[in-house]
């Protein structure tokens, strides 16, 4: 076990070799504590949810890998996310997909569900001081047709598509009022096409005459917000995404609601890192899914990588933390799934973290006085301060395991829970 009096002498050291720059620890970890990162539900039973777990997966989307130990009901999910929050400092928030719905025994199509039948997950997040966003599911449903949903050309399909939308807004909605801040209402749109479309506009025109329809209903902003996912392409649907990072960007900003930026909806060789300011400028508020592409939108679970750290200090180097609810997107289902919240959620914070340990006044002065060799040294060696002892100070004051130990607690529930359920 690590030491609480080793990590209290680190980070002593660390705290004045911050000072020394300008940085006052304190103030960090406060800033750190209040952020919330929304952890995706669907990382611990695969997105298989509650309301048709044996339909396939669609969308272009897929898990890999079948570690043991999968959660098969609310109640396993729910032990297992209290296991997970037990592991990760601070309090957090959870993204609930639609059919994740607990209907208490009666057969309800997800057309169906409303605020009743996620009373289940109002009390839970109640009971651990979680706030909760929502993502509609427009996927894994015999009610896709041919990759379509509300851009489809039939009526009759996109109408059975909004009323899913109202339900979601409704339930989001719910969410809000019961826990007293806002929840994010996540649209993700699989539509799109495997081949060459002849017409990219009529499908986008549906798309958005749907979603318009979707927001008749007017909700107080304080409890509810949606936000647009776009996407460049996923497995079969190669050629024509109908909800491009275009098409939202413009949809949000016209419609005065937020823009989701997906990490892994994004070329390799783009930096969506710099798309925060650039919509932000203009934009209400953005919601993201960290996640980490391998070569694709794989969906692995992030790591501390360059790309998570540039997303960080874009959001807290320019102050758009205020303005934006950092939420994650994976699901790996080759490692412990508990595990794969730990480690992704750690990995953010601390990334986060470690943005928040510059001198940012300072650097902007530099930057305005062209001091780009201040600029450049700096940030330079801010690389190899010791960062890692405010991390390890930030878990002992919030009570969860320093370092790996939280990897042995974790031992523990997956030999004395998860592996007892097969
Ligand atoms: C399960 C989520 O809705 C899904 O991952 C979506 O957010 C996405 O990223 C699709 O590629
Ligand atoms: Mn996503």
């Amino acid at each position: 076990m690590v030491s609480e009096k080793a990590v209290e002498t680190a980070y002593q050291v660390a705290k004045e070799r911050y000072a020394e720059v300008g940085v006052d620890t304190e103030k960090v970890l406060k800033k750190l504590q209040n952020i919330r990162v929304s952890l995706p539900c669907w990382q611990g039973d695969d997105i298989h949810g509650f309301l048709t777990p044996d339909a396939a997966l669609s969308g272009g989307i897929g898990v890999s890998g079948n570690y043991p130990g999968i959660a098969r009901t609310p109640e396993e999910l729910t032990n297992d996310l209290d296991e997970a929050f037990k592991l990760i400092p601070a309090k957090q928030r959870l993204q609930l997909h639609q059919i994740y719905a607990v209907t208490d025994g009666k057969k309800k199509d997800v057309s169906e569900v409303g605020p009743e039948d996620f009373k289940f997950w109002v009390d839970w997040a109640k009971k651990n001081d979680i706030y909760l966003d929502f993502n509609p599911t427009f996927f894994s449903s015999p009610k896709v047709k041919e990759n379509m949903t509300l851009a489809s050309p039939e009526k009759s399909v996109r109408d059975y598509w909004i009323q899913v939308g109202k339900n979601a807004r409704a339930i989001s909605n719910y969410f809000g009022e019961e826990q007293k801040a806002q929840s994010i209402d996540n649209f993700w749109i699989m539509d799109g096409m495997k081949d060459e479309p002849i017409s990219r506009l009529d499908p986008r025109e549906r798309l958005i005459d749907s979603l318009d329809q979707i927001n008749e209903e007017k909700y107080d902003e304080k409890n509810t917000m949606e936000s647009y996912e776009g996407k460049l392409f996923g497995t079969g649907v190669e050629s024509y995404t109908v909800g491009s990072h275009l098409f939202y960007n413009n949809y949000a900003l016209t419609r005065g609601k937020d823009w989701c930026m997906d990490i892994g909806h994004f070329h390799e060789a783009e930096d969506p890192s710099d798309y925060l300011s650039s919509f932000l400028a203009f934009g209400k508020g953005m919601f993201l899914h960290l996640s980490r592409p391998v070569h694709w939108d794989s969906d692995h679970v992030p790591a501390m990588n360059d790309m998570l750290i540039k997303m960080m200090r874009a959001l807290v180097r320019d102050n758009l933390l205020s303005k934006t609810v950092i939420g994650l997107d994976f699901f790996d289902a080759s490692i412990n799934r508990v595990s794969a919240w730990v480690i992704g959620t750690r990995s953010a914070q601390k990334a986060l973290l470690l943005a928040l340990l510059a001198p940012i006044d300072q650097l902007k002065d530099a930057e305005n006085h062209y001091d780009y060799t201040l600029r450049l040294a700096e940030t330079e060696e801010l690389k190899s301060f010791p960062f890692g002892a405010v991390w390890d100070e930030f878990c002992l004051r919030n009570n969860v395991p320093v370092g790996m130990d939280w990897y042995q607690e974790l031992k523990d529930y997956e030999k004395n829970v998860q592996f007892k359920r097969n």
